[in-house]
This record gives C-alpha cells, sequence and structure tokens, in this order.
C-alpha cells in the first residue's frame, strides 16, 4: 500500500516543523504536547465559535462523547444521545455544506480518500455504501489536556469565546489594514486570526480618559487603531505610543495587577481582546518567546533589578542557540555581536598564553565586555557540554537590559 499524506495532513506537519525550527526544544517530547494542545484547542474554538452558524445548517459539531453514553441514562435520554451521535458528516462528499470548511478542514474527494481506511482496513468492518469515517481530528469534543508551562494557560477545556462576533466584511478589511500586520497576528494561522478578529470589541475613548488603572485587575488587552495614549508607572510617564501599538497584556499573561496607568492623550479607537480569547489564542503565539524565557529571566541573578515589563521586552528580543561541547562560540580578537545568557550547560572561557581563566554554567552570562566598553572580545568562550544560550544582539543589549547594565559594569572581570 502507498501511504501518502494528505495535503492538509502535510500542512500540519510544515507548520509542526517550522516550530520546532524556531524554538530548537531541548525536550522534544513536551514541547510536542504542548504545541499539538494548543493546536487542537485553538481549532475547537474556532469551531466553537461557529456552532451556532453550523446548527442553523443541521450539522451538529459537538455531538455528545462516548463518555456521556457510557454513564446510566434513562432510555429517553439514551435515544436522544444516541440521535445526536449519529450526525451526518459534513465531510460526506455530496454534502452541500461540506464547503463551509476551510483550512484543514475541507477536502475534496481524492484528498477525503488518503484520510479514509478502505473498507477493508475498517476496524470494525464498516458496510460498504455507510458514511464514510471521519478525520481522526473530527471530533471537536475530544479533551485536551493541560500543558506544564508556567505561564500555560489553565485548562480551558469548556471555553467558548464569549465576545465573538463576525465582522463584516467592511470591518474586516478596515481591521486587516489597520492591524492586520501587528506582529501580535503574523504568527497566527488563518484559522486564529480569523477567531482573534472576530472575538475583538470596538472601544472610542476620549482624550484624557484612562483605559487602564495600575493596580487594577486584568479584563482586556487593547490594540489602538487611532489615537495616542500615555503609560504612568506611580505617577511618572514612562511611556507613550500611537497607532498600530498595544497595550494591556502583562496584567492577562502573568495573572497580575496592571503594571501601568493607560491614558488617552487624543481621541481614540480601540479593539479590545477579553482575557481568555488572549491567553487561549495569543499567549502561546505572539507572546510564545516570553513564555520561553520566563523561567530562565526570572531566574538570572544579574537581571533580578529588571521588573516585569522590561523582562517582557528583553524575551521579546532573544533568540536561542545550541553548541555542542567542543564548539567555540566566542573567539579572542573577534568584534562583539551577541551577548550571551546560559539556559544550560557549562563553558570554559581562556585566553591566548593563559588557558582556561573562568568556567560558567547555568543562569550565568557572557559576551558583555566587548558591547559594554566597545572593545574586541577579551576571551574565548567553548562550551564543555551541550549548552544552550539565549542570546541578545547588540542595539537590545544596549537598548534593553536597563538597570542590569550597571551590574554588568560593576562584574566586569577585566576591570582588575
Ligand atoms: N514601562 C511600562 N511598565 C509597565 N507597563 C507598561 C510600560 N509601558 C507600557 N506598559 C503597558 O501598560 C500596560 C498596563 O497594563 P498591563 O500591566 O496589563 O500591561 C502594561 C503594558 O502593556
Ligand atoms: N577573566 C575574564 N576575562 C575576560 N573575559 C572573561 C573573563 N571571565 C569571563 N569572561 C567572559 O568572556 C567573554 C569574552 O567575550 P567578551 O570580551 O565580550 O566578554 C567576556 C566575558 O563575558
Amino acid at each position: 500500500m502507498v501511504f501518502s499524506l494528505s495535503k492538509e495532513s502535510q500542512a500540519e506537519l510544515q507548520l509542526f516543523q517550522n516550530e520546532i525550527a524556531a524554538a530548537n526544544p531541548s525536550d522534544l517530547l513536551q514541547f510536542s504536547a504542548n504545541y499539538f494542545n494548543q493546536r487542537l484547542e485553538q481549532q475547537r474554538a474556532f469551531l466553537k465559535a461557529r456552532e451556532p452558524e453550523f446548527r442553523a445548517k443541521n450539522i451538529v459539531l459537538f455531538p455528545e462523547t462516548d463518555e456521556s453514553l457510557s454513564r446510566p441514562q434513562s432510555a429517553q435520554s439514551q435515544s436522544r444521545s444516541r440521535s445526536s451521535v449519529m450526525f451526518k458528516s459534513p465531510f460526506v462528499n455530496e454534502d452541500p455544506h461540506s464547503n463551509v470548511f476551510k483550512n484543514g478542514f475541507d477536502m475534496d474527494p481524492h484528498e477525503q480518500d488518503a484520510h479514509q481506511l478502505s473498507q477493508d482496513e475498517q476496524p470494525h468492518g464498516g458496510e460498504k455504501g455507510s458514511t464514510p469515517p471521519l478525520p481522526m481530528h473530527f471530533n471537536a469534543q475530544r479533551r485536551t489536556s493541560v500543558s506544564g508551562e508556567t505561564l500555560q494557560p489553565n485548562n480551558f477545556d469548556d471555553w467558548t469565546p464569549d465576545h465573538y462576533k463576525e465582522k463584516s466584511e467592511q470591518q474586516l478589511e478596515r481591521l486587516e489594514k489597520s492591524i492586520g500586520n501587528n506582529f501580535l497576528f503574523n504568527k497566527l494561522d488563518s484559522d486564529s486570526k480569523r477567531l482573534v478578529i472576530n472575538c475583538l470589541e470596538e472601544k472610542s475613548v476620549r482624550n484624557g480618559s484612562t483605559i487602564i488603572k495600575q493596580g487594577d485587575q486584568g479584563d482586556y488587552f487593547y490594540v489602538v487603531e487611532q489615537g495616542t495614549v500615555d503609560f504612568y508607572v506611580n505617577d511618572n510617564k514612562v511611556n507613550s505610543s500611537g497607532p498600530g501599538s498595544s497595550f494591556g497584556e502583562l496584567a492577562l499573561m502573568y495573572n497580575s495587577p496592571r503594571a501601568a496607568t493607560v491614558v488617552a492623550t487624543s481621541d481614540c479607537l480601540l479593539w479590545a481582546l477579553d482575557r481568555l480569547t488572549f491567553r487561549k489564542i495569543l499567549l502561546g503565539s505572539s507572546f510564545k518567546k516570553r513564555l520561553m524565557y520566563d523561567d530562565l529571566l526570572k531566574t538570572m541573578p544579574v537581571l533580578k533589578s529588571l521588573t516585569t515589563y522590561d523582562r517582557a521586552k528583553l524575551a521579546d528580543a532573544l533568540d536561542t542557540k545550541i553548541y555542542q561541547p567542543g564548539e567555540t562560540i566566542i573567539r579572542e580578537g573577534d568584534q562583539g555581536e551577541n551577548f550571551y545568557l546560559i539556559e544550560y550547560g557549562a563553558v570554559d572561557v581562556s585566553k591566548e598564553g593563559q588557558g582556561v581563566i573562568n568556567k560558567l554554567k547555568d543562569h550565568d552570562y557572557f559576551g558583555e565586555v566587548a558591547l559594554l566598553n566597545d572593545l574586541p572580545r577579551q576571551a574565548t568562550v567553548t562550551a564543555t557540554k551541550r549548552t544552550k544560550v539565549a542570546t541578545l544582539g547588540k542595539s537590545g543589549f544596549q537598548r534593553l537590559l536597563g538597570p542590569a547594565v550597571d551590574v554588568l559594569k560593576l562584574n566586569d572581570p577585566t576591570r582588575h
């Protein structure tokens, strides 16, 4: 038998491969489990939001599960449950509604063949001419498990986006133009992007109004379509931003009080996304780096003085690299381009004519001397174990380390 993957499966695998390439996870199995749980939840959220639309077309997306059938039931409720399980598949060739499924759900008859076991191969000897089996992923009701990530949302098995409202073509076009290119949306697949856009609520605020108050609980995340806002921490102005920017993510990500007060400095048109949809859809994609680096940055002694906001911005700018034992990471005399934080592993620092002068391990850092003093690299750094580092480019180093720079200067190993 020639086994060929459907286009849909190939696209899904390609997406997955890209994610692995970008994250370079040390624990591939945990990463994969988290990733597919998240995909599953996104897909279900997308379907749940559209359930009424399908119900109107007599398509049952969420049949009662086998689990509910195995519980003792009255004869009446049993027959009700059974009839809802015997739904008509939207994937049957002649089903007039099958074309409502887009991206990963619609299949032409040829593709469908690839998804189907042949009649002979069906586990329970399916009868000829009976409804073809559904693709593995169809049961939108199936359970997903909780991921192990610190910032990962709780389990949202019962979650349905509360604020889902299909936008008009005109609104979609406008949103696509004004905020569709924002970094938040770039990382989303088309289903998730559409779900997020349809969950956005339009909010107009007057010049001078307080949109967020420091210390309050987080409810919404905001994207600015028109207007400008100022940010205050403890009554000191720390920032301002305008169209295309976004704010209000910190309290939703970390379940912490609002870190700043946000005040409109002109009449503003904002798009608000509720906390759950934010956590469910955006957190794992657009803010993935923050999730990935949160533990590392929190535990690095040199970064102790950074606020949650500083750490979040720093995480956005980091990249991951893995070095094998014996690999040179920095060569003495080269020009300095990056600063390195060791997530795990071990490195030797050596100098021409002096040999090994220092040994560094988990949660240490290196590569700061050249960047702080605008000098060539002062030593060679070589991995002695498999070593995973987070790297920060020169411009990020100058912009994003804030008060940690003073600590780096104080600890400069070449000062003595
Ligand atoms: N310097 C800053 N410190 C904290 N929050 C800031 C700062 N600049 C902008 N903000 C934004 O202000 C928002 C206030 O609410 P959050 O804490 O949810 O998320 C915060 C950030 O998105
Ligand atoms: N005693 C040391 N002398 C020079 N560099 C050191 C020493 N100990 C650790 N290092 C690190 O090795 C790095 C080599 O590149 P940089 O000079 O940019 O920054 C250097 C420091 O981070």
